[in-house]
């Protein structure tokens, strides 16, 4: 047992959500709003929502844990620390995932092998990595031909504030906190006002682990106006790291402006997927099922145009419409439930809008279209899996973000034709492309203007690896050493020998 570590708090109340601040929960001064469960539209939880004097006692209570014991911890005392919040997340994995599932109505089978583990696993992630980051030094030659010795220090940002999005609540947000962490800095959460329960459970681990109060920080709240505006604005925040809309990203770019606060945006897309004839069919299909249509669409890496050489163009759509017609709607706790609801009413109205625009459009409905009823969860903000083809790429339904469980199919002749229409998009953060001639893979994967390619797979993820968007998708990338360079600072010391 870490012998900072405070005794456990009580199990926090997360029916009555509250924030947490310099190590304590505490009732948020704002107002109060309601979490609801996407299966039934029942409320589940109230948060209290932080006023702009709470953000202010957060970031004060962030800004002094960077001068107490946590500024003064060695990267190994850090890093035991970071390991043992992965274990503590572990501990409480059910606790974790009964919350997770509550906020988001995603299924059990997908929160219990991605959101929660990759929650958990982001810590050890990182730890590794602090523990075998280097700098640099250089020696350079002087007038008097003694010579002068140049090193640099690796050094933490400050308080970061952290904004995440409700589509993987606890893996977004641990992949900015780890890090962060792990590189000395001290950080106040803003997690989505859809999501509120796993970064609050997270609080309580913080102390049981021995996190000095104040490190890890969590503010409830909405974006304009409120808690994301009052810590982005905040002028004792160092920097701020993002993931959500691009036009949220926007917002925040512009906010941290003032101050000159670096920033880290992990953005909006519309991800291409191309298939060339020579792909694997089974293969192919398999993988489009998941990047169309895993968390019901509601992941920023998921595909939504589909781009089919013209020779297997029925084969494909015809597969993936069967694909679409194979999931299961029902109880998120059941492991029967192979998909979910979308996370609020007003998401799946948006969603639903493209399907009715889709539908007015003219287009050819391969599969869905709608809304499923689903028996004991009528309420629930449901949408069917969707394939559409025979819509003009001017569209709205192929030029937008929808962010639901649909793909439109597209056949194309020439693999430069293939090319031009998947990077016809203002987005470029994720692409699949599939194709068993690998010299036409590794062509066209450095042709796609994307901040990410996966060749026959998706989703496949080295964590090590750069992770962000290019044009509206995002600015930076996060991801083994590359996280590092965005949470910490460099200095360089020029020693006269
Ligand atoms: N690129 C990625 O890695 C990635 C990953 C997941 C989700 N996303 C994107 O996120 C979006 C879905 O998530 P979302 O609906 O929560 O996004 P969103 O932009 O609506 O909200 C994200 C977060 O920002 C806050 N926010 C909103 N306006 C703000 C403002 N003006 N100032 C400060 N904070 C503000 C929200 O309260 C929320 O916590 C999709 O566009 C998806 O593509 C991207
Ligand atoms: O919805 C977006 C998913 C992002 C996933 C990651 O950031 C990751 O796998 O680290």
């Amino acid at each position: 047992m870490n012998e900072s570590a405070r005794p456990a708090t009580k199990t926090v109340d997360l029916t009555r959500v509250p924030n947490f601040i310099g190590g304590a929960f505490v009732e948020g001064g704002g107002t109060t709003f309601e979490n609801r469960f996407p299966a039934t539209d029942e409320v589940v939880s109230v948060v209290t929502e932080a006023s702009s004097d709470d953000v202010d006692r957060a970031v004060s209570a962030a800004r002094k844990a960077l001068k107490g014991p946590w500024g003064r911890m060695s990267i190994p005392e850090r890093v035991a620390l970071l390991r043992k919040l992965a274990d503590g997340i572990n501990a409480r994995f059910d606790e974790f995932l009964k919350a997770e599932i509550r906020d988001t109505g995603k299924p059990v089978s997908l929160a219990s092998h991605i959101d929660i583990p990759r929650g958990a696993a982001n810590f050890n992630v990182f730890a590794d990595q602090i523990l075998t980051v280097s700098t640099e030094t250089f020696e350079m030659p002087t007038p008097d031909g003694a010579g002068a010795l140049n090193y640099a220090l690796r050094l933490p940002r400050g308080v970061i504030g952290v904004i995440c999005p409700w589509n993987l609540p606890l893996l977004l947000m641990t992949w900015k906190v780890a890090p962060a962490l792990a590189c000395g800095n001290t950080v106040v959460v803003k997690p989505s006002e859809e999501t509120p329960s796993t970064a609050t459970l997270l609080g309580e681990v913080m102390n049981e682990v021995g996190i000095p109060e104040g490190v890890y920080n969590v503010v409830h709240g909405f974006g304009p106006g409120s808690t994301g505006e009052f810590l982005t604005r905040h002028p004792d925040v160092d920097a701020i790291t993002f993931t959500g809309e691009t036009v949220t990203g926007e917002a925040i770019m512009g906010a941290a402006a003032k101050g000159v606060r670096p920033v880290s945006l992990e953005l909006g897309g519309k991800n291409p997927a191309i298939v060339f004839d020579t792909a694997d069919l089974d293969k192919t299909i398999e993988g489009l099922g998941r990047s169309c249509f895993a968390n019901t669409g509601q992941v920023c890496l998921g595909t939504e145009r589909v781009y089919v050489q013209r020779g297997i163009f029925d084969r494909v759509a015809e597969a993936l419409a069967e694909k679409a017609r194979a999931y299961a709607f029902g109880d998120p706790f059941s492991k029967a439930t192979s998909m979910g609801p979308t996370i609020s009413r007003v998401h799946q109205k948006k969603v639903l809008s493209y399907y009715e625009k889709a539908r007015a459009e003219g287009a050819t409905v391969l599969a869905g279209g709608g809304a499923p009823e689903v028996d004991g969860f009528e309420k629930g903000y449901w949408v069917q899996p969707t394939v559409w083809t025979g819509l003009p790429e001017s569209s709205a339904v192929i030029t937008d973000e929808i962010f639901g469980p649909c793909a439109h199919l597209t056949p194309f002749d020439s693999e430069e034709e293939g090319v031009a229409l998947a990077n016809d998009s203002p987005y470029g953060l994720a692409t699949s492309i599939w194709t068993q001639d690998l010299s036409q893979a590794h062509r066209v994967a450095k042709q796609i203007e994307v901040g990410i390619t996966w060749v026959n797979c998706w989703f496949l993820r080295d964590l090590r690896t750069p992770f962000g968007g290019s044009k509206s998708s995002g600015v930076g990338r996060e991801g083994g050493v590359h996280s590092l360079e965005f949470y910490t600072e460099l200095r360089n010391v020029c020693v006269k020998l």
